[in-house]
């Protein structure tokens, strides 16, 4: 039997630390369809994660089992050392999980600060905090951090496209979260707009904030982000640096056949 030495104690310590989510051999089922199959994976504290995958190799299934829109078939999801394997969404807010939708979800009769404000503030705190006027200064903040201080009081359809990604970043950071899920922010984006949102997730990171960002492609992304997980069919086909991604032969065959890398 082998005796770990405290040199390796501490490192792996470090390492749990390090992690704030574990995905363990998850699998979710749909009748007879696997659409994710035995995939486990870990992000670490205050990293951009890209989790990369062709259309329908079970990204928004993964998704939705970590932020607890589906209970897993099986597996265990374990976030800052608590497993909430099947936690509902609201439960995960609470804990500080916060994600936003590839299909913007704003009220469409509200302004874009209320639409902040009101993702921002939870049932209980709704009277107090309106009464104090806590949350449209909060709501103000978070809405000047995402770039949108000239929009205030624009509806949601006057926004461009960029905007409404704005918006949906802010009304997911209005709940104050430590870690952030991404879906699809790109898609129909120039690279303009690329680059200059990829540097408000940068700030977000280095202010604190753990992200991951889901996407099909890889355009734009593999500049972003620290480290990716790919997966096809359900499963992990790749893991590690940008450059380690491009280079894996595995993630090019997935990709062949009309997909951008
Ligand atoms: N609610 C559901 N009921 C039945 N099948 C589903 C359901 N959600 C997803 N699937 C199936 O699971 C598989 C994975 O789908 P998922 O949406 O997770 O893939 P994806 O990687 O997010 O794809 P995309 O990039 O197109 O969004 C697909 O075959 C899909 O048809």
């Amino acid at each position: 039997m082998t005796t770990e030495t405290t040199q390796q104690m501490d490192e792996r310590s470090a390492q749990s630390e390090e992690t704030v989510l574990q995905v363990e051999h998850l699998t979710k089922k749909f009748g007879g369809l696997v659409a994710v199959d035995d995939l486990s994976f870990a992000v670490r504290n205050e990293e951009i994660l890209g989790f990369i995958g062709p259309n329908g190799a079970g990204k928004s299934t993964t998704f939705n089992c970590i932020f607890g829109t589906y209970s897993p078939t099986s597996g265990t999801v374990t976030f800052n050392g608590d497993d909430v394997t099947g936690l509902p969404p609201y439960k995960m807010v609470k804990r500080g999980m916060a994600r936003t939708f590839q299909t913007f979800r704003p009220l469409p009769d509200r302004d874009v600060l209320a639409n902040v404000e009101l993702a921002g503030v939870s049932d209980s705190l709704f009277t107090l905090s309106g009464l104090f006027g806590q949350s449209s200064s909060n709501a103000e903040a978070v809405c000047r951090r995402v770039g949108l201080e000239d929009d205030l009081h624009k509806m949601p359809s006057e926004l461009p496209h960029e905007g409404m990604i704005r918006l949906e970043v802010a009304r997911a950071l209005a709940t104050e979260p430590s870690f952030l899920l991404i879906d699809e922010p790109f898609a129909g984006l120039s690279s303009g707009e690329i680059e200059s949102l990829s540097r408000l997730f940068r700030e977000l990171r280095d202010d604190g904030t753990t992200l991951i960002i889901v996407d099909h492609n890889m355009r734009g992304l593999l500049e972003l982000i620290d480290r990716a997980v790919v997966i096809n069919f359900g499963s992990k086909i790749a893991e590690g640096s940008p450059e380690e991604i491009i280079a894996d032969e595995t993630v090019q065959e997935a990709y062949l056949g009309g997909e951008e890398i």
